[in-house]
């Protein structure tokens, strides 16, 4: 089990993170949301133990894990990192940057494992290609497959889907955290993006002003958001009367008190989404077509 107690961090006099203390059990995934710089991918490295922890502490099981000023070489065995940057091999290929941590001296195996980890990162075609050659998401693929090589008992994931592209992000998605869960890898992930998080993480927390404002399971947390900054992270949204709504949660209707005024209608694929101006701010709402600007309608919320 992973524990974070109290941790607080800060770079020189620039405090970043303060008393954030939560748990993940083997084989769960946490995923952690948060604005641009609220310190996502410094809580994973201070997990990692790129930093030294002036207070507070992180404990895998019963191993405390320290710093650069206690270990000479920067990270454990029982844990991989695919930070943003990833720290890939350029002229070697694909085959070998997998295996580069697997024993020579079990050859079999070895070809056996980065066979398997090829699969689940679906680069079986590129195995002898060299990675200078390969596109940012096909690194971002190595790097993944990389990290799962000598089979980790935590896997630290920062925006780890960041450069595929979409024809390939939800197969390789379901691919990755399947093996996790068949293997019982506990994963921290850091992600801006929503499905990261729902259908894939057992529990989510929110950093905000340098603490965690929020912890919970992502279907409890998208249900009830409490926050804009949280609601905005699983879609455009209103806020009506101190309530947030999503915006399938407004309908229109023929009638009602809520009059409001079309600004501009964008194509979203089932639907389109409808921004509107109510009470002299912006709603957004899910139509069935396309709604002309200026025109008022009438509308009702649902929760
Ligand atoms: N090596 C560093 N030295 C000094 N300050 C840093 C360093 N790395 C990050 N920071 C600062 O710490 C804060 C948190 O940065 P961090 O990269 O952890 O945020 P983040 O939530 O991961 O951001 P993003 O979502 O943009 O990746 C920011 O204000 C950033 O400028």
């Amino acid at each position: 089990m992973l524990q974070v107690k109290n941790l607080s961090f800060a770079y020189s006099t620039n405090q970043v993170l303060k008393g954030l203390s939560f748990e993940v059990n083997r084989g769960k995934t946490l995923a952690v949301i948060g604005e641009s710089g609220s310190g996502k991918s410094t809580l994973l490295k201070l997990i990692y133990g790129e930093f030294d922890i002036k207070k507070g502490e992180v404990w895998w099981d019963n191993k405390q894990i320290l710093g650069p000023a206690f270990n000479l070489v920067v990270g454990y065995d029982f844990m991989k990192f695919v930070a943003q940057e990833f720290d890939l091999m350029p002229y070697t290929s694909v085959e070998d940057n997998i295996g580069k941590f697997l024993s020579r001296f079990y050859p079999e195996e070895k070809e056996k494992r980065t066979n398997e980890l090829l699969k689940v990162v679906e680069l079986e075609s590129f195995a002898k290609k060299k990675v200078k050659n390969l596109s940012g998401g096909q690194k971002q693929r190595v790097a993944l497959a990389r990290a799962l090589a000598k089979e980790p008992e935590i896997l630290l994931l920062d925006e780890p889907f960041s450069h595929i592209d979409n024809f390939k992000k939800q197969s390789l998605r379901r691919s990755i955290y399947e093996y996790l869960k068949i293997n019982q890898i506990s994963c921290v992930v850091a992600t801006h993006d929503k499905n990261d998080v729902l259908g894939f993480a057992d529990e989510m927390i929110v950093l905000h002003k340098k603490e965690v404002v929020i912890k919970d399971s992502p279907e409890r947390i998208y249900n009830d958001p409490k926050l804009p900054l949280v609601a905005s992270f699983f879609g455009e949204f209103s806020v009506i009367e101190g309530q947030i709504y999503y915006a399938h949660q407004l309908k229109i209707v023929q009638r009602s008190e809520h009059k409001a005024v079309v600004k501009q209608s964008y194509f979203n694929g089932n639907t389109w989404l409808v921004q509107a101006i109510y009470n002299s701010e912006y709603i957004f709402l899910e139509h069935e077509f396309e709604i002309q600007p200026k025109s008022e309608f009438y509308f009702k919320v649902m929760k």
